[in-house]
């Protein structure tokens, strides 16, 4: 099966690495002005066999990995979809788009009518991956058949794909976790503690889980790789952009510019939603609040301490 990575970042960029040495892979990027290793992935060599490639036309292969960041995947699929319908289209990407509202699998199907679509979700850094480090991720299809041949595909000596049919759920835990990073790193970056950190997070998965069962998923995905994996990872580890996004948020620094940090447009996605599926979210909401400085860091924890006493 060959193999197309559209977007030459980080993830796509390691993606393609080890995926290279079980067969043809071709990378497609826009910025590939760079030679012999990629700077978004810094101390990894690429395979020779591996072809990069800015001329759309050259992903023919008949499975494409997704890999760009989730608020720029509806404006290129609006202009290349046509040419990637009918194929196995699988989105590597951990958002909510704010301008629908929906996540990458949804806009896929949009687009591509015709595709079969799946999600490649859960804990793993680019950098992890491409060393060959042990990982475990989660390969959502509705559709057996194609999820197991997927699985065939990606998975490799160290990188090992378990399946799911529950695209909503793997692809809302990958989405969600990077919100309640950004609450975890300001809980740090405040100075509030380890104990603080461990209630944001469990708190967030609460609000993970119920926002992803409202939107149709099942609830024991979310405690998979996809969520409760992904979450820990993200949560624990400064590897992690969105983690490192908050520990500046709460410390009042200021964040490398032009960085990805999906839980940024994700947590405003999410604040757009809970009114309208009437659930409670309040720990991404006021990451949206942080994000779009619609609240100061200094009345944060009063926000969240001050809210009625309740069961757990
Ligand atoms: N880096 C990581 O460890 C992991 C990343 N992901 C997910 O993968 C997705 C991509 O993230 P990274 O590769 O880390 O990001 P990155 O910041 O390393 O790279 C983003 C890439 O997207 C390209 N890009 C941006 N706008 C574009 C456009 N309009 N058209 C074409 N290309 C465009 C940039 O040129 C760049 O090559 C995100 O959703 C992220 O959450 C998932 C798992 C791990
Ligand atoms: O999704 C990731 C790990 O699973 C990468 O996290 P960051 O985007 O926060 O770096």
């Amino acid at each position: 099966m060959s193999v197309a990575v559209i977007g030459a970042g980080a993830f796509g960029t390691a993606l393609a690495v080890v995926l290279a040495a079980k067969g043809p892979v071709t990378l497609w990027g826009r910025d590939i002005g760079w030679r012999g290793e990629n700077p978004r992935l810094p101390g990894i060599p690429l395979p020779d066999s591996l072809r990069v490639t800015d001329v759309i036309e050259d992903c023919t292969a008949e499975t494409v990995l997704l890999a760009l960041p989730a608020q720029v995947l509806g404006g290129f699929l609006a202009e290349q979809a046509p040419l990637f319908d009918g194929r196995n289209l699988v989105s590597c990407a951990k958002g909510i788009d704010l301008a629908t509202l929906t996540g990458p699998s949804t806009l896929i199907a949009a687009a591509c009518p015709r595709a079969t679509v799946a999600v490649l979700t859960g804990p793993s850094f680019a950098g992890d991956i491409a060393r060959g480090l042990p990982t475990a991720l989660t390969l959502a299809c509705a559709d057996t058949t194609a999820a197991e041949a997927l699985q065939r595909r990606l998975s490799t000596g160290a990188l090992r794909l378990y399946r799911s049919t529950d695209v909503t759920g793997a692809e809302l835990g990958g989405a969600l976790k990077n919100v309640i990073a950004i609450a975890a790193g300001a809980a740090i970056g405040a100075g509030y503690g380890d104990s603080a950190r461990a209630s944001v997070v469990t708190r967030g998965f609460a609000e993970m889980t119920r926002l992803a069962v409202a939107l149709g998923a099942r609830p024991e995905t979310l405690t998979g790789l996809s969520g409760l994996g992904d979450l820990v990872l993200t949560c624990t580890s400064e590897q992690s952009r969105n983690f490192r996004f908050g520990l500046a948020l709460g410390a009042g620094r200021d964040f490398a510019a032009g960085t990805t940090v999906e839980g940024a447009a994700t947590a405003r996605a999410v604040a757009a939603l809970a009114p309208r599926l009437g659930v409670e979210l309040p720990v991404s909401q006021l990451v949206a609040g942080l994000a779009e400085g619609r609240v100061a860091m200094e009345h944060a924890l009063d926000i969240l301490l001050n809210r009625p006493l309740k069961e757990e």
